[in-house]
């Protein structure tokens, strides 16, 4: 017997039939190389097949929840205030969330309705390394503790309500840590994009999650042993790049380690925190998130879930 599924599975082939044929391809490979991660291999047919109906399902989501907006203040008698739409993008540490928020932020653009569109990454609610080693958690980065949760969601209600020019903190992957002089600033975007491994996590004595102000989710899944794979070639081409730079937190750690030994260092990074956190934390909200976007060993998107309404 098959067992119940709340998702309605597409393969690449069904899901790219549904695109729309009044919204053209409306990027460049300059563009697209602009908005690829280190490791990433999206290409131009993949923003066509897979990106592109992706977005237009979402664009026509942003305008029902207008109306819908729209109907609930005039029914309360008030003066309609647009509010954000929010979209949380959720997946495993080097799954390749940044490539795809840039992509959907770049492409949700181009549409008149919604050209204000604003990403954010929860790796800037992080503890600053000098608290997380206070609390002697500094291997437990990306675990719920490791993030100051009260703060985001704070973060994202402010923007949810319609205050003006929001603050988030924003983290380096260079330094490895926040960055204490910088932030970004929202300012009333006609939709908000949350990216982080943590945005579907619930926590039982919370009154609310990060979720509850979500509009749409995406979860990026992919087997264990591809994001492994991923996140040990990206290891070893930062050793090659970003780790050169004396500025970078890895610099004096790693920048002189042989191939081989590069590769038993970030097995063991991946093993003793990624992987444990895919399997405490992060894969147990995939059932939560309203489509799944499945990614096959050379990257690229093969089945798409979208949850029954
Ligand atoms: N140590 C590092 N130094 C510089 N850049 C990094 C480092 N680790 C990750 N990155 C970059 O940070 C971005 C976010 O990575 P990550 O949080 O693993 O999410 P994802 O791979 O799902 O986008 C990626 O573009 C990656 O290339
Ligand atoms: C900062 C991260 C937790 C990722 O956060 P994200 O931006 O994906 O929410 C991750 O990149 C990280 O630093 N993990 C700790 C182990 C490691 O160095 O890979």
């Amino acid at each position: 017997m098959k067992r119940y599924s709340p998702y309605i599975e597409f393969d690449r082939k069904e899901w790219a039939s549904l695109k729309d044929h009044d919204t053209p391809l409306s990027l460049t490979e300059i563009e697209l190389e602009k908005l690829r991660g280190l490791n990433e291999q999206v290409s131009l047919q993949e923003v066509e097949e897979v990106y592109l109906p992706l977005t237009h399902l979402i664009h026509l989501y942003v305008g029902a929840s207008q109306q819908l907006h729209q109907l609930t203040t005039s029914f309360l008698q008030k003066k309609a205030r647009k509010t954000p739409y929010i979209i949380g993008i959720a997946g495993s540490v080097a799954v390749g969330k940044s490539t795809t928020a840039r992509l959907i932020q770049t492409l949700l653009t181009r549409w008149d309705t919604h050209r204000k569109v604003d990403l954010v990454t929860t790796d800037g609610f992080l503890y600053p390394n000098a608290v997380l080693e206070k609390k002697g958690i500094m291997n437990r980065k990306g675990f719920p503790e490791s993030y100051d949760i009260k703060r985001l969601i704070q973060f994202i209600g402010e923007v949810k309500s319609g205050k003006p020019k929001v603050k988030a903190p924003k983290y380096s992957h260079l330094t490895y840590d926040i960055l204490p002089d910088e932030q970004s600033v929202i300012d009333h975007p006609d939709i908000l994009i949350v990216e982080g491994i943590n945005v579907l996590q619930v926590k039982k004595d919370s009154p609310l999650f990060v979720s509850d102000f979500f509009d749409f989710s995406i979860f990026i899944d992919a087997e264990e042993k591809n994001i492994a794979r991923w996140y040990v070639e990206r290891f070893q081409l930062l050793r090659q790049t970003a780790f050169q730079n004396p500025d970078s937190y890895f610099h004096s750690r790693f920048a002189d380690l042989s191939e081989e030994e590069a590769t038993v260092v970030a097995h063991h990074t991946w093993e003793s925190i990624n992987a444990k956190n895919l399997h405490e934390n992060i894969l147990p909200t995939k059932g939560r998130a309203q489509l799944i976007l499945k990614k096959e060993a050379n990257h690229t998107i093969q089945n798409i879930y979208l949850r029954k309404l």
